[in-house]
Order: structure tokens, then C-alpha cells, then sequence
């Protein structure tokens, strides 16, 4: 197989692209050289040949040479299709075996600060190397080669793969976390009906491309909006992997809600815990001050103001993600990619005794008598194997319950709507009419 690149000669970048005049025909193994004055042997099919064109005082003629290593490997980027060994480097021989972890709208806002996160090591720890694939498409590609060549310019020791592509059967083999952002926004004038269809169909997709390559217990965090029809559109199309495997993001309200509750009582918010984000991320979602602890104790024996949890903060935390668009110009893409790192850190490390985190997961089986079959946003607790289990103890009262309930109808209505999509008949769509995302006006 030729693999066609072209070699800049400012950067050290290779870029996939057809040939123009000037060229020079080269093996992978020298055009390594030409990269890096020393070099282990690049991994590219045996019979690579990949085409550059170079100043021509810096080369005297055409060289054509095989290349050396016999190993295959799929599309990897720059610097990263450089071969290591983690036994081999005398500082690397105490390394987990490497993760691979694919994330799509890889060119996009969240994901150009979440992906820096992960590569430094921060979410699951020091002696953890990583792989990474970045989902985009046509629109994007040039976008993801600047992506990646800011990582392969930050020379993370643990980032020891990257690959770029716009196939998600090929970028999502042997996933072990995916965490699907990439989605296209409501626009003005656009039903939301029209965005739960027209992104519905993205994860449609991508939920049959993970049932067909990646590790069957794959942890899927859905970021894109709307998430949690959006993760129960994905989970229903990848029947192989576990129902219980799929996460909406709620993480960003949990954080929001800490804040707020943090504020109006005076306290830093690592003093503010089991905070509960019930039933779908937007603005019927449920930040719940009922069962949440602030220093230990119930927020209501702190904050002894009910309208003020039951209108303002309830509203402030629905509503942030709009608020803050109104000042920011764009929708929160940092704050989002902190909580992200935060969802998958609590899957990974044992929860604190006494506490949880909220998450959307499948509803099936669940204590609380929430409707079965969606993905609603609840607490959960995690040994840090990568798995969780949702809370028994938890208290409820009217205005808790109502809430809920309001919440739950609307993701049924979700459900209705995309039919189509999960398998279940055709679509009827009615949606409530006050159905807004967190970043709506
Ligand atoms: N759950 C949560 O808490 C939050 C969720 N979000 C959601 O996350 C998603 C991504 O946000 P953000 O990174 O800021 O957005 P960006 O617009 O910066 O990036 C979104 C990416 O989605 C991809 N995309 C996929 N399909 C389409 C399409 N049909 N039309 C347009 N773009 C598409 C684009 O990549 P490409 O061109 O490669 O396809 C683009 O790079 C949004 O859905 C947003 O609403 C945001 C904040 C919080
Ligand atoms: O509504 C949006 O697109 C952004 C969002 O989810 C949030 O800020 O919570």
C-alpha cells in the first residue's frame, strides 16, 4: 500500500495530501531522517512510500529506499508513528499497558482543552500511557492536524500515540473510553426536534461503529447536545457493549450546583458534597439541595433560605450555561472539558466514603421508580474500576419528586422523538415547549 504525504520544510509534520512538481520520492525511513537528525524506526507498512517536497538546496536527488520496519500500523501522526518500547526504556518499565481513548469534535472548543488534560497524565495518573484518536471530518481535517501537531509540540512522555481521521469504524477499534463531544449546535430558527434528529443520526453511527470495533466494555461519556438522548441513541445501537457503560454528562451541573451552594453559604466548595443532578441536562434538570451536604451537614441546616434554593438556585444552576454564553460570546468549552476529566476521574478512583457524583446513565433497574429505558442524570458511586453503582439511600420529598417528574416526561418525549433512531418505530415528536438546553436563552 503507497502512502502519499507531503513534508513541509518548515515543519516537522506530515500531511496527507496529493503530489505537485518538485517532488522527491523517499522511503518513511529517510524521511524520518530528514525529520529528526536521531530516530527510532518509524512503523508504516513495509512497502510505504511517501512523497515530500523539500527545498531543492537541501537535496541533491531523488532517494528511494524500503522501509525497515515490518510491522504494520494504521495512520498515526508525526511524531507519534515513532516506535517505542515501555519494557525496553528503563523509565517507563513500571507503565500500565496503554489506553486508547478516541474522542470525537476532537477539533473543537471543549476538546482542545480537554485533550491536553488527558495527554498530561492528569486523569489517569503518571505511569498510564495513552493513545488517542481524534474524530473530525472533511470540514475539520485541517483543523485536527493543527490539534495534533500542539500535542505532538507539548511532548507529553505518557501521549504515545495519535492518530487523525473522519471514520469512526477505524478510529473507534479497540476504544477503551470514548467520549463523544463532536455535535453541530442549534442554530437560530432551528426546532430543537430538527437538532435531536440531525444529531441523533451522528450517534446512530457512531453507536454501530463502537459495537462493531471497540473493547466490548468500552465507558462512552456523550458530551454533544442534547447528551442524554444523544447516549441513549449511541447505547442503543451498540446492543455488545453494555447499556450501563454509556454516561451523559451531567458532570458540569454537579460542578455549577457545588459552586453556587458554595457561594451563598461562605464556604470553598470542597467543602460541598453528595450533590445530585436528577433527569436530563437542560433546563428541567434538578440540582438537588434536599440530599446535598455542605460541611456534612444538610444544606437546609446551612441555608436556611427554601425560595432561594427552590427559585433562585435552582433557575441560576439550569440556566448557567446560557448566562454565560450572553457574556463569554460561546458556550462554556473549559469549564466543560475540567467536568469531563472529572466524570472519568471518578470512575477511576474509588468515591470518598459518604460521597458520590452525578452522572446520566441507564435508567433500567433503577431504585428510585424513574421511568426504565432512558438515560437520566443520578448519584453513583464508584469502587474506580471504571464501573459504578447507583445510591440506595437517598431521601425524596414533593418538590423533589415533582421536579423529577418533570424532568423524566421531557426525556420521554426526547425518546418519542427519535423512535427512528433506537429502533422503536417511527417517530412522534411533541415535545414540551419550554425544552431548552442549559445554554439556551
Ligand atoms: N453536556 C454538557 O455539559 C455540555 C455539552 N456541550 C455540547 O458539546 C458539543 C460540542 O461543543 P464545543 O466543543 O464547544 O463545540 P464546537 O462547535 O467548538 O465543536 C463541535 C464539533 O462538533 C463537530 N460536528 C459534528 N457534526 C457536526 C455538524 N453536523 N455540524 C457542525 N459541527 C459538527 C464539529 O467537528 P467536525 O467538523 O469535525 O465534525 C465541531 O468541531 C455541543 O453539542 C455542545 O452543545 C457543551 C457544553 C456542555
Ligand atoms: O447548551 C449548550 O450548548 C451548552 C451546554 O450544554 C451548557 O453550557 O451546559
Amino acid at each position: 500500500m503507497a502512502v502519499v504525504a507531503e513534508l513541509s520544510s518548515s515543519s516537522s509534520y506530515i500531511k496527507s495530501t496529493r503530489l505537485h512538481t518538485s517532488q522527491l520520492s523517499i522511503s518513511s525511513t529517510h524521511l524520518s531522517y530528514l525529520r529528526r537528525q536521531t530516530f527510532r524506526p518509524v512503523t508504516r507498512p513495509r512497502d510505504a512510500t511517501i512523497t515530500c517536497s523539500v527545498a531543492s538546496d537541501q537535496v541533491q536527488a531523488p532517494i528511494a529506499v524500503q522501509a525497515v520496519d515490518p510491522k504494520p500500523k494504521n495512520d498515526c501522526y508525526g511524531v507519534f508513528c515513532l516506535t517505542y518500547d515501555l519494557k525496553a526504556e528503563e523509565e517507563t518499565k513500571s507503565w500500565k499497558k496503554t489506553i486508547n481513548i478516541v474522542v470525537s469534535g476532537a477539533a473543537g472548543m471543549i476538546s482542545n482543552h480537554l485533550l491536553f488534560k488527558l495527554a498530561s497524565g492528569e486523569v489517569f495518573g503518571a505511569d498510564q500511557p495513552i493513545a488517542m484518536k481524534l474524530l473530525g471530518s472533511e470540514r475539520s481535517f485541517e483543523a485536527l492536524e493543527g490539534v495534533a501537531m500542539e500535542l505532538e509540540d507539548s511532548l507529553f512522555p505518557l501521549l504515545r500515540e495519535v492518530k487523525i481521521g473522519i471514520n469512526p469504524y477505524e478510529l473507534f477499534q479497540d476504544a477503551d473510553w470514548a467520549l463523544l463531544i463532536g455535535a453541530k449546535p442549534r442554530g437560530p430558527g432551528m426546532e430543537r426536534a430538527g437538532l435531536l434528529d440531525i444529531n441523533g443520526q451522528i450517534f446512530a453511527e457512531q453507536g454501530k461503529a463502537l459495537n462493531a470495533v471497540a473493547s466490548p466494555n468500552v465507558k462512552v461519556i456523550v458530551v454533544g447536545n442534547p447528551c442524554n438522548t444523544n447516549a441513549l441513541i449511541c447505547l442503543k445501537n451498540a446492543p455488545k457493549i453494555p447499556a450501563k457503560n454509556f454516561h451523559a454528562l451531567t458532570r458540569l451541573d454537579e460542578n455549577r450546583a457545588k459552586c453556587q451552594l458554595a457561594l451563598k453559604a461562605g464556604v470553598f466548595y470542597d467543602k460541598v458534597s453528595n450533590m445530585t443532578i436528577w433527569g436530563n441536562h437542560s433546563t428541567t434538570q434538578v440540582p438537588d439541595f434536599l440530599n446535598a451536604r455542605i460541611n456534612g451537614l444538610p444544606v437546609k441546616e446551612v441555608i436556611k433560605d427554601q425560595k432561594w434554593l427552590e427559585e433562585e438556585f435552582t433557575e441560576m444552576v439550569q440556566k448557567r450555561g446560557g448566562v454565560l454564553i450572553k457574556k463569554w460570546g460561546r458556550s462554556s468549552a473549559a469549564s466543560t472539558a475540567v467536568s469531563i476529566a472529572d466524570a472519568m476521574k471518578s470512575l477511576v478512583t474509588p468515591t470518598p466514603e459518604g460521597d458520590w457524583f452525578s452522572s446520566g446513565v441507564y435508567t433500567t433497574g433503577n431504585p428510585y421508580g424513574i421511568a426504565e429505558d432512558l438515560v437520566f442524570s443520578m448519584p453513583c458511586r464508584s469502587n474506580g474500576d471504571g464501573d459504578y453503582e447507583l445510591v440506595k439511600d437517598i431521601i425524596f420529598d414533593e418538590y423533589l419528586l415533582q421536579r423529577i417528574t418533570k424532568s423524566e416526561a421531557e426525556l420521554l418525549a426526547e425518546k418519542r422523538c427519535v423512535a427512528h433512531l433506537t429502533g422503536e418505530g417511527i417517530a412522534v415528536c411533541d415535545l414540551p415547549e419550554d425544552t431548552m438546553l442549559p445554554g439556551e436563552m
